[in-house]
């Protein structure tokens, strides 16, 4: 007689959170990780990262691989997200730049005019080999758990670029989008260019879905996002269309954007904490699922109080066809870990049930499924 097979390893392709993003999610899990997961919130992050500078913590493989495990070790969280940052794709064509701690990406010298383009030559895949190794060994490492990978949207990056650092009302950049429109086009046509290479490697490699950050993109009019940001942001989901990985688009204070953001090719609208994600998925429509949306600034509030907020953002999700639970934002650095691992056992022992109760209540169950 032989044997029984042994069951099939586990595969990121059939996990909780890809099945939530193909809005076909599971009944028995509300995947759940969070933006910054990996990171100064975590002791045994700084610990490793003692004495090494950021942009180059990101470009040794074997501290790229801790870094993003750590989190999923130590919460058991869903999907991982490659440590690396928006600006390493840029600083690997050559870019002169370097991440100031506390203070974000600062330019060595800003992007203000024709010139200034030359620094944004296309990116190879050579040129982020430690990318290539660094994804090979989390995939190796992570089993069933799906690693997201993840790239910078142009107008975020542009930001920077054309800024020379943080900014608070983007008004250098606003003001060569619509001055300089020409300029504009050419800039964030290599920056889409640019971040769709550094997605296609981390896609090539393994990753299992992609999130694009356009972080600021909230700070536009609908009109204008539709008109100087979509069109380079649809331009990157573009490049990673047909590789079969769900794709999550991202902004902060994107109310306004939502309908649009799903629209440039995203199969996920990621929503900060100012929209309920229930009304959040009407705005974007049945064929998206979403992402989101605890405000992280609650993470501080007194934990019963809190755990009602991570269960009011289930039953709100569980109007949409799929959600992956998140922040509306990303981990702040002074955040307790224990109270991220409690949120992380909440949305996975209650979750199900709170999504179940509510589809059920409203009719919203999918006929037929197992
Ligand atoms: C806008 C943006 C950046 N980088 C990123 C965004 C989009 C997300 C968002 O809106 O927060 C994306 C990013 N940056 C980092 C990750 C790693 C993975 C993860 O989410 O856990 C990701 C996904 C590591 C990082 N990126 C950075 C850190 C902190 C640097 C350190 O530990 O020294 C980490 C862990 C630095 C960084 N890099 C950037 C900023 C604004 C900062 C913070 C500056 C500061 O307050 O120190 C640019």
């Amino acid at each position: 007689m032989s044997t029984p097979a042994a069951p099939p390893a586990p595969s990121p392709s059939d996990s909780a959170l890809v099945h939530a993003c193909r809005r076909d999610q599971l009944e028995d899990r509300v995947p759940v990780w969070f933006m910054r997961q990996a990171g100064r919130s975590l002791p045994e992050y700084k610990r490793v990262r003692e004495g090494i500078p950021m942009l180059e913590s990101c470009m040794r493989p074997e501290l790229v691989a801790e870094i993003t495990l750590q989190p999923v070790r130590r919460y058991g969280v869903d999907a991982a997200i490659f440590y690396s940052d928006i600006m390493v794709p840029l600083k690997a064509v050559g870019v002169d730049l370097d991440i100031v701690p506390g203070r974000g990406p600062v330019m060595g010298s800003p992007v203000r005019d024709e010139a200034d383009l030359a620094a944004l030559r296309p990116l190879q895949p050579d040129d982020v080999g430690y990318v290539t190794e660094a994804v090979r060994l989390l995939v190796a490492e992570l089993g069933g758990t799906p690693l997201i990978g993840f790239a910078g949207a142009p107008f975020t990056l542009a930001s920077y670029l054309v800024e020379g650092g943080p900014s608070k009302d983007y008004a250098k950049t606003k003001a060569m989008m619509v001055g300089r429109p020409d300029l504009w086009d050419r800039l964030c046509t290599a920056l889409a260019d640019i971040a769709g290479a550094f997605l296609e490697v981390q896609v090539d490699a393994g990753a299992s879905a992609v999130q694009l950050f356009d972080s600021w993109a909230g700070s536009l009019s609908a009109a204008d996002y539709a008109r100087y940001a979509q069109p380079y942001s649809a331009r990157v989901l573009q490049r990673v269309a047909d590789r079969g990985v769900p794709r999550i688009h991202f902004g902060v204070g994107t109310g306004e954007l939502l309908g649009l953001m799903g629209a440039a090719g995203a199969d996920v609208v990621g929503v900060d904490w100012r929209v309920p994600l229930a009304e959040a998925s009407r705005r974007v429509g049945p064929a998206y699922a979403v992402q989101g949306n605890l405000d992280p600034a609650l993470l501080g509030a007194p934990w019963p109080v809190l755990a009602e907020r991570v269960r009011d953002v289930v039953r709100s999700g569980a109007e949409a066809p799929g959600h992956v639970f998140n922040l509306g934002h990303g981990v702040p650095p002074d955040t307790d870990p224990g109270v991220l691992g409690r949120v992380v056992e909440l949305v996975q022992s209650e979750g199900p049930q709170l999504r179940a109760s509510v589809r059920e209540r409203a009719g919203l169950v999918a006929a037929g499924r197992p």
